[in-house]
């Protein structure tokens, strides 16, 4: 079994590098790492990087996970090539850029790109965004699935995710305290869904929907509350049509051992307990 710890970065190919470094900063809030002609790395807590902007297709879009160290990433790469994922090894050079020890690619079933890395940095610094949109870190992701139910059993059965709640054959699945860090949403392709940063307060959740309101950032979803997790949530459009999320008080499960999944219904109510609508079912 692969364990999974947290998601540690997201990485997404754009044709426009500076419109993302403007979005990035002065309406996601989020703290220029370091930049480059062909990159931009970016933090929103006390990790080196947690989303990496790059000249590419957006269609590139690529979510790394922590694990623990590299002899169970040496075994998670024999366990994915011996079901059929085929598994690259990152480069010596890869590694710097992501600030890693090391990492393996690979496919999930609905041909999502994902990375394993071991022992992504942390620095003594704090983030320090130039927006103060309130932030406290990079905290899940929504995840494209071709096929809900088997790509639920992949993250369960191989990679040691466990079902929080599900709104339809929709999952929420954990891979530590947290409610969920990976939330299947189902497309007709590959790709990142949404992308969620956990805020302070409901305070900063409000702020934002009037100062990205005022900003002209598309707000697709909220303010709202999710009855999953329990956050109160806003989603909104950034570069290439990407979707970010931020929400605050998401669950943690108390007891591992005895949590039992809850089912929702698949309808607008599982999403909004406060009656807000998403522009698209299922986000
Ligand atoms: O937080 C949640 O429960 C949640 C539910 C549906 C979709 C999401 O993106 C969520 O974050
Ligand atoms: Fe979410």
């Amino acid at each position: 079994m692969i364990e999974l710890k947290d998601v540690a970065y997201a990485r997404l190919g754009t044709p426009d590098l500076e419109d993302a470094e403007s979005f990035a900063t002065s309406c996601l809030g989020l703290q220029v790492a370091k930049r480059s002609g062909k990159a931009l790395h970016l933090r929103s807590d006390n990790r080196a990087h947690t989303l990496c902007y790059y000249n590419g297709d957006p269609s590139e879009q690529t979510l790394g996970f922590e694990i623990a160290d590299k002899d169970k990433l040496s075994s998670a790469a024999t366990t994915l090539e011996s079901i059929g994922h085929p598994v690259h090894v990152g480069t010596d050079s890869d590694c710097a850029v992501r600030k890693v020890k090391a990492f393996i690619g690979f496919k999930d079933p609905s041909g999502n790109s994902i990375e394993l890395v071991v022992r992504p940095e942390r620095l003594g610094r704090r983030y320090f965004p130039t927006r103060d949109a309130g932030i406290t870190g990079f905290s899940h992701v929504g995840l494209n699935s071709t096929n809900p139910r088997r790509d639920e059993a992949f993250w369960t059965k191989v990679c040691n995710a466990r079902v929080s709640d599900r709104i339809g054959d929709i999952a929420l699945m954990r891979v530590n305290a947290i409610h969920h860090t990976v939330a299947l949403a189902p497309a007709a392709g590959p790709g990142i869904q949404h992308i969620n940063h956990q805020v302070q307060s409901n305070d900063d959740v409000l702020r934002s929907y009037y100062h990205l309101s005022e900003q002209r950032v598309p707000i697709v979803f909220g303010p709202g509350r999710h009855p999953t997790s329990g956050a109160r949530f806003l989603y909104f459009k950034g570069p290439d049509g990407m979707v970010f999320e931020y929400s605050v008080g998401v669950d943690e499960i108390e007891d591992e051992a005895t949590h039992r999944p809850r089912q929702f219904g698949f309808e607008p109510s599982s999403l909004c307990m406060w009656g807000s609508k998403s522009q698209r079912m299922a986000r």
